[in-house]
């Protein structure tokens, strides 16, 4: 495990429409104990000075913009974002390898590099959803697929469906990181999410870091349900320390 300690294993997506009730949330964590995630929605809501604040109280912060554009753009978006102080960004595995190879080239002339990882396909998409888009063949075919060329391309890992982990593992190393979304206790209900797991399957099947939104955030007592999470996966994580 060199490229991070796995341990926080949980990335709590921060999905709010303002900075409240994520501020509130964020009060009561401890940042040895889990990581942040801030989207799309925060992000374009609060913009960066709200990442730079959780960076300021010692999170761990993954910045999940899932850039997909022009390599020289990517690139330099992804500079942008280590100016944050993240500790990880990604972009989206189908901008091609030369994209991702911009990009990772761009974060390794930075003093402060934060980890990079590409998006193969959204946890949120099944066969038919993908095959509309012009992918064919089962999800996990394209997952392989495209954690192959985000390796090669020398990234530090992938975003994919902990249903995939086990495939993907041993094609890409230990070292290689499998963050995964699609994570939901039993008692959950799915959303939009189509490749799904709980977390203890998500981690026995090889994932490192699962990222989990709305069964904390949606939660009635959101650190509750935080902490239900974590004494699930206690043994597990336990057993790797
Ligand atoms: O394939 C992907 C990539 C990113 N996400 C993001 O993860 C969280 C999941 O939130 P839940 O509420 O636990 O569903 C969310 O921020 C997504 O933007 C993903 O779900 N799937």
């Amino acid at each position: 495990m060199t490229v991070l300690s796995r341990n926080p294993r949980i990335i709590v997506a921060l999905d709010y429409p303002s900075a409240a009730p994520a501020l509130d949330l964020v009060s009561g964590l401890d940042p040895a104990s889990c990581r942040l995630k801030v989207g799309k929605e925060m992000f374009t809501r609060l913009g960066p000075g709200f990442v730079e604040k959780l960076v300021g109280k010692g999170f761990d912060v993954f910045l999940d913009l899932k850039f997909h554009d022009i390599p020289n753009t990517v690139a330099a978006a992804c500079a942008a974002a280590a100016d944050l102080g993240v500790w990880m960004v990604n972009v989206h595995a189908s901008g091609g390898s030369k994209m991702m190879m911009a990009a990772r080239e761009r974060l390794e002339s930075l003093s402060h590099r934060p980890l990079l990882i590409a998006v193969t396909i959204l946890t949120s998409l099944g066969e038919k959803d993908i095959a509309e888009i012009g992918f064919s063949g089962a999800p996990a075919d394209n997952v392989i697929r495209l954690a192959r060329l985000t390796a090669d391309s020398g990234l530090d890992g992938i975003v994919c469906s902990p249903l995939e982990a086990a495939e993907v593992r041993p094609l890409v190393g230990p070292e290689f990181l499998l963050v995964t979304p699609g994570v939901r206790p039993a008692s959950a209900v799915q959303d939009d999410q189509k490749r799904v797991m709980t977390p203890l399957n998500a981690l026995n099947n090889g994932a490192d870091l699962l990222v989990i939104g709305r069964p904390i955030t949606a939660a009635d007592d959101p650190q509750a349900s935080l902490d239900r999470i974590q004494q699930e996966i206690a043994g597990f994580c336990g057993a790797q320390s």
